[in-house]
């Protein structure tokens, strides 16, 4: 079985949790929820255990004979950690609008520019959307950031189709982008509803960077490419309307105003 994974490997600052600002001492990833290993070892015989070093960017490969984790006790705090995606405490709009997908962020290495990432880690985890008023996919934008998507599991609320666990889509910075024409027929086809809806069974997440990542040879060359994948846009019609029926505030609707 292959089991797809997702490495983001970055060089300059390290990763942590973001600056909470206004929303205070609670929310999102918590300290807590980050495990790292403990002192442990492993004194048995391995015949052709094989050590991988990556050194310069190049990877290096050694055999011995014995576990390399035969060590009885170690200080220091550059550990690796684990932390479980279900524990993350997501924040969302709670009237109108749509917010930046950043308020998810679980882990930023963040640049000498307040605000710019050298990378960002977002998730998009199951949770109510209870906007008003307001089309609550993703919106249709371009921006200065690289957009680097996966989806572990179920579905993501901006493609209905094509996009599937062990997937990815990249959508490099100022590349316009969002919700897949049956994404968008279904929201508008609710016409307007604005009562809480839970987004269940899914998990995806998003690298976003303020550089622009090249694709390698391989990824190009790999038989998993789609080559199609601009196709879930066709199909994108205009919805305008002069004529449609709006309701103001007040509840008043546009057929009840006396036209001069
Ligand atoms: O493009 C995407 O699907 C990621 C994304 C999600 C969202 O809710 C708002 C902006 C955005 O880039
Ligand atoms: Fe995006």
């Amino acid at each position: 079985m292959e089991i797809p994974v997702d490495v983001a490997e970055i060089f300059g600052t390290h990763f942590r949790l973001p600056d909470l600002g206004p929303i205070g001492a609670n929310g999102l990833a918590a300290p807590r929820d980050f495990l790292v290993p403990k002192a442990w070892y492993e004194d048995a015989s391995y015949p052709n255990y094989t050590i991988v070093q990556k050194f310069g960017g190049v990877l290096f490969m050694a055999k011995q004979d014995f576990s390399p984790f035969n060590v009885v006790a170690w200080h220091g705090n550059y550990v690796p950690y684990k932390y479980d995606l279900s524990k993350f405490c997501p924040f969302n709009t709670v009237l109108f609008d749509h917010g930046d997908p950043s308020i998810n962020t679980v882990l930023t290495a963040p640049t000498d520019k307040p605000g710019v990432a050298l990378l960002d880690f977002v998730i998009f985890p199951p949770r109510w959307l209870v906007a008003e008023n307001t089309f609550r996919p993703p919106y249709y934008h371009r921006n200065c950031m690289t957009e680097f998507m996966g989806l572990i599991r179920g579905v993501y609320e901006a493609k209905q189709d094509g996009f599937l666990p062990g997937g990815a889509s990249l959508h490099s910075c100022m590349t316009p982008h969002g919700p897949d024409t049956k994404t968008f027929e279904a929201t508008i086809s609710r016409n307007e509803v604005n009562e809480p809806f839970r987004i269940e069974g899914t998990l995806a997440f998003m690298f976003e960077s303020s550089l622009i990542p090249r694709v390698c040879q391989w990824a190009l060359e790999s038989p998993g490419l789609d080559k199609d994948y601009y196709q879930c846009w066709i199909g994108l019609k205009s919805h305008f309307s002069h004529n449609k029926e709006t309701v103001d505030e007040n509840g008043t609707k546009s057929s009840d105003i006396p036209q001069s």
